[in-house]
């Protein structure tokens, strides 16, 4: 296992904006294991989606580095395949039409169409959506239209899964669902993760390590969590267990007591 498959090198990122520069990350120090399972949290605001933005290449950092499996992030690629809170998906398609589009932009040039066809299949299958294939996102619902983004990300076989509040808009049992499939998922493809998440319970029933950011101006780091609990995870059995709720306590502190906000975040 490579420890550092992902490397984030005092990474900066300063907004040039009509009132003037905003320095929205300051220096930002990480590494990512291959197969590790991380989030980001913090409050709104402090960064947790440009950081990510970065990872994924929709930006560039105004100073520092970004390195994925030994080579610096330079832009957007189909190997850090990257999961909205908004799926976007598109609308006139059918969902498998719509995972098929990303495995062509992969495959389209060592795979044949039947191939690729099979790589589609199996995207939908592994979300649970076979039977939904053919129907259009207008006609599934919000978690569907979510786990369709997921199938889309992982079809294309990327070495990360890059995620910003991926459940965000999503009613709590619904939310509950998808974790859960999340969970056998990655257990299934042995994928690296970084997901972006406000939800404390979320973040440790999924992760290895939860990273915790200071409020901005110049947010960083400010701490971090390495969730030791075995793994499959049962929400409901946790729920009780003495070292999930300490992990809880933990992040809760740094939320609500070393990075308080004077007002709700
Ligand atoms: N393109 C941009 N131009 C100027 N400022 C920006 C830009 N993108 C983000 N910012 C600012 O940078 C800071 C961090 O924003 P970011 O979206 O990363 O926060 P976040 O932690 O993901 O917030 P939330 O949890 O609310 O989604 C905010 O103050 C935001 O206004």
């Amino acid at each position: 296992m490579n420890n550092k498959f992902i490397e984030v090198q005092h990474a900066e990122m300063v907004f040039e904006t009509r009132k003037g520069r905003f320095h929205a990350l300051g220096k930002v120090n990480l590494t990512v294991a291959q197969g590790e399972f991380v989030t980001l949290i913090g409050h709104s605001g402090c960064g947790k989606s440009t950081l990510l933005n970065l990872l994924a290449g929709l930006t560039r950092a105004t100073d520092g580095a970004l390195i994925c499996a030994g080579r610096e992030i330079a832009g957007p690629s189909p190997e850090r395949g990257v999961v909205f809170q908004n799926h976007s998906l598109l609308p006139w398609l059918s969902c498998f039409e719509n995972v098929y589009l990303a495995v062509e932009r992969v495959f389209a040039s060592k795979e044949s169409g039947s191939q690729m066809r099979e790589r589609t299949t199996a995207a939908l299958a592994l979300v649970g959506l076979s039977a939904a294939a053919r129907k259009r996102p207008n006609e599934i619902s919000g978690g569907m239209k979510q786990r369709v983004g997921i199938a889309r990300a992982l079809s294309m076989e990327p070495k990360v899964l890059l995620m910003d509040e991926p459940f965000g808009a999503l009613d709590a049992l619904t939310r509950a669902h998808l974790q859960d499939e999340l969970l056998r998922i990655v257990a299934q493809t042995g994928s690296t993760v970084v997901m972006v998440t406000h939800d404390v319970d979320e973040a440790v029933l999924l992760s290895d390590r939860i990273v915790m950011m200071t409020n901005g101006p110049a947010a960083t780091i400010g701490d971090i969590v390495r969730v030791q609990l075995a793994r499959p995870r049962e929400r409901v059995a946790l729920a009780h267990d003495r070292l999930y709720m300490e992990y809880r306590t933990r992040v809760l502190e740094f939320l609500y007591h070393r990075q308080a906000r004077p007002q709700a975040a």
